[in-house]
């Protein structure tokens, strides 16, 4: 069995009054697509953000590459934070960047390459990720919601990270361009043996790329299991969540 590269024991999340995270224990295993569902507002997000050190918990551990985040200096943190990429919610790219300008923004941050190499390495990244050479001297303004993600996620390759994080990456996409963006994911992670930690309210995209998914409920994560196991759960959030319409329509398209 692969080992962990994330694990996440205890983890205990307050804003104020509000416990979002209620003693969560996760373990990301190196190599697989984990998709993270829940109900709006369970902390899914918020999971995620703990997890990449952008926001500090109220107790529990995190360790990720078996670092423990909450003991690291800001050298080793900045270290860390390359081995990692993330595409946030809506691509989240810089308006007043081109698409190539965006990809090389991490690259900038973190190396001292030389321009031309940074071009050089940003045009693959914008190949690897199905956008045309064309799209790199656009604005992501210039662009369609499905080539921003794809923008975002060439920019969350930037550093050939070994995790990439995504957050609803399939959102706000016709059916058809969330099935493609899926097929990339799915791809790109077998291919270069990426680990993908996936939050996402997308059941195809759970039938189609995730060998385990990762429910939040009830302030904890409640299981994880490969898709078909969770079928089978009793607990009322997910019997409704996997045998409502929608799950019957993703099931009948992985299978087709
Ligand atoms: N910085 C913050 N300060 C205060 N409350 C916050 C903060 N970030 C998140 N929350 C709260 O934490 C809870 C979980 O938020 P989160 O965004 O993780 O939910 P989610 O499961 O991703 O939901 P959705 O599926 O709707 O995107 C929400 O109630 C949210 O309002």
């Amino acid at each position: 069995m692969a080992c962990p590269i994330i694990r996440v024991s205890g983890l205990v999340t307050r804003f104020g009054p509000q416990t979002v995270h209620d003693g969560v224990d996760l373990e990301v295993r190196q190599g697989e697509v984990l998709g993270v569902v829940g109900g709006s507002g369970t902390g899914k997000s918020v999971l995620l953000r703990a997890i990449i050190g952008l926001l500090r918990p109220s107790a529990g551990r995190i360790e990720v590459f078996g670092e423990h985040l909450g003991a690291l200096d800001p050298d080793r943190r900045r270290l860390l934070e390359r081995r990692w990429g993330v595409l946030f919610q809506n691509g989240a790219l810089f308006s007043s960047l081109s698409v190539a300008e965006n990809v090389e923004a991490p690259m900038r941050e973190h190396t001292d390459l030389p321009q031309g190499l940074m071009n050089e390495l940003a045009g693959l990244k914008i190949a690897m990720v199905g956008l045309p050479a064309d799209a790199a001297p656009k604005y992501p303004s210039e662009l369609s919601g499905g080539m921003r993600k794809r923008a975002g996620l060439a920019r969350a390759l930037a550093l050939d990270p070994e995790i990439v994080f995504l957050d609803e990456p399939t959102a706000g996409l016709d059916p058809i361009g969330a099935a493609q963006f899926d097929e990339l994911i799915g791809e790109l992670s077998r291919a270069l043996g990426l680990t993908v930690v996936m939050v996402t309210h997308d059941l195809d995209s759970l039938y189609a790329i995730c060998d385990r998914v990762a429910v939040l409920a009830d302030h904890k994560v409640l299981s994880v299991a490969p898709v078909r196991e969770l079928e089978r759960h009793d607990h009322p959030w997910i019997r409704e969540y996997f045998h409502g319409p929608r799950a019957r329509a993703a099931r009948d398209s992985e299978a087709e």
